[in-house]
């Protein structure tokens, strides 16, 4: 049998990766840091996957499944040395606590002489992420160890869409959407093609990788930050809100008048595409919170993030995004107390102002016009509150 060994036994790792490995008939090795969960995959057989909210409800079981908890760094290296894939739903921020795991895997590889090929896919949100932890990798090797895998191991980016909220069940079963989405970069695998159920290729991924991040993760961020200024739970009630719909919507037809241009994507079919994405965020049976979704708002207001990076380029192309802008000002106002970095963004708000604040965390200028733009938002959100 085929064994994959997958960091990240969250909502991803469960929810999509792992029911797809399985599916296409490989072992699952999980790693995860939360000793919890490790214990609970150990002592069960399976676990089920059902899609909610959808016209068919399908359930999975996903078997053949054991974990090891990640700070056992040799043993984790040992399920690497002959695995026949490495996958990652971590969080991208949390790739740099795997790559040791991940070179001390690929070293006992080299020293065993193994020459069967081998992938490593980061599947998270962000553009490029397993180019990220290749460079990672790679730092931590020799030139003549960099040699070998040049030749062996591929690290192919990808593109990963199947909203799986937060589970509250305290068990291993996950509830997720229907729709699902992997797309992976073909020029950067190497040997034999991963037959993966459900895996598609190509060999235009930042195209994929960008149109989904700044329009799905682009609304979702909007809907979580415009949807708890106004007092909202979740997101299926944020989005049914005609005032955020509308914002929202436009917000999307901003980010995707750039996406437009730079892939040649067909207008009708992207907006479209948009639609979609808006009905999916409707699925009440997710009960996906605006809280978790606007999670790490540093992150996701950073300059070549989901909001800022839309909003900067619709400027430079002509489109004024003042949706984006409405929408970076709210996430300017997420003070959820017990988010990180929600708290750090309000706590520079109050020590240094708006302006210095703005231009810390998204890069961009406040006397510019997105910047005076964001900064007008700001108030007037801030005024209805
Ligand atoms: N949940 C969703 O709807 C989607 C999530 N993603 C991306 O997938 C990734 C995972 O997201 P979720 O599954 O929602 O998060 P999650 O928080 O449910 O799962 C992440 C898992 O990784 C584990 N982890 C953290 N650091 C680790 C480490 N150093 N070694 C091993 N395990 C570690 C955590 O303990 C947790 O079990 C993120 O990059 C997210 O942006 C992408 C598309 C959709
Ligand atoms: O980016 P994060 O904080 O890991 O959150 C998970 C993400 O998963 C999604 O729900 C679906 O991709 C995003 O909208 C959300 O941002």
């Amino acid at each position: 049998m085929k064994k994959a060994v997958h960091f990240g036994a969250g909502n991803i790792g469960r929810g999509f990766i792992g029911l797809l490995l399985n599916l296409s008939g490989y072992e699952i090795v999980f790693i995860d840091v939360d000793q919890k969960l490790v214990s609970s995959i150990n002592s069960s057989d399976s676990y089920q996957v059902k899609e909610v909210g959808g016209d068919s409800e399908e359930e999975y079981t996903v078997d053949n499944i054991r974990a090891i908890n990640g700070t056992n760094i040799n043993e984790v290296a040992e399920e690497i040395k002959d695995a026949n894939l490495v996958t990652t739903a971590v969080g991208v921020s949390n790739l740099k606590f795997i790559t040791p795991a991940v070179v001390a895997g690929i070293e006992q590889r080299l020293e065993a002489c193994n020459t069967d090929y081998l992938n490593l896919i980061a599947c998270e949100n962000a553009v490029r992420a397993t180019s990220e932890l290749k460079e990672q990798v790679y730092e931590k090797l020799d030139t003549a160890q960099k040699k070998q895998v040049e030749k062996y191991i591929g690290f192919p980016d990808s593109a990963v869409d199947r909203i799986v909220p937060p589970q509250d069940n305290g068990g291993l079963e996950v509830e997720v959407e229907p729709f699902s989405e992997w797309i992976v970069d073909k020029t950067q695998i190497k040997g034999p093609i991963p037959d993966i159920e459900g895996m598609k290729l190509t060999t235009n991924l930042l195209a994929f990788v960008e149109r989904k991040i700044f329009t799905l993760n682009t609304g979702h961020a909007g809907t979580a930050y415009l949807g708890y200024h106004k007092g909202y739970n979740y997101i299926h009630e944020a989005i049914e809100d005609q005032e955020i719909e509308t914002i929202v919507k436009n917000a999307l037809l901003e980010s995707g008048s750039s996406l437009i241009k730079l892939y040649s994507f067909d207008e009708e079919a992207h907006k479209q595409y948009i639609n979609k994405i808006i009905k999916r965020f409707k699925n009440k049976a997710l009960n996906n919170s605006v809280i978790r979704v606007g999670r790490d708002p540093i992150r996701k207001l950073g300059p070549t993030d989901r909001l800022v990076k839309p909003a900067m380029r619709a400027f430079e192309n002509g489109t004024f995004p003042s949706n984006l802008c409405k929408c970076i000002a709210a996430g300017l106002l997420f003070d959820v107390g017990e988010d990180k970095t929600a708290k750090e963004i309000q706590t520079a708000i109050e020590e240094q102002g708006i302006e210095t604040t703005l231009t810390e965390i998204t890069g961009i200028n406040p006397k510019g016009d997105v910047g005076q733009e964001i900064i007008k938002k700001y108030y007037q959100l801030q005024e209805s509150k």
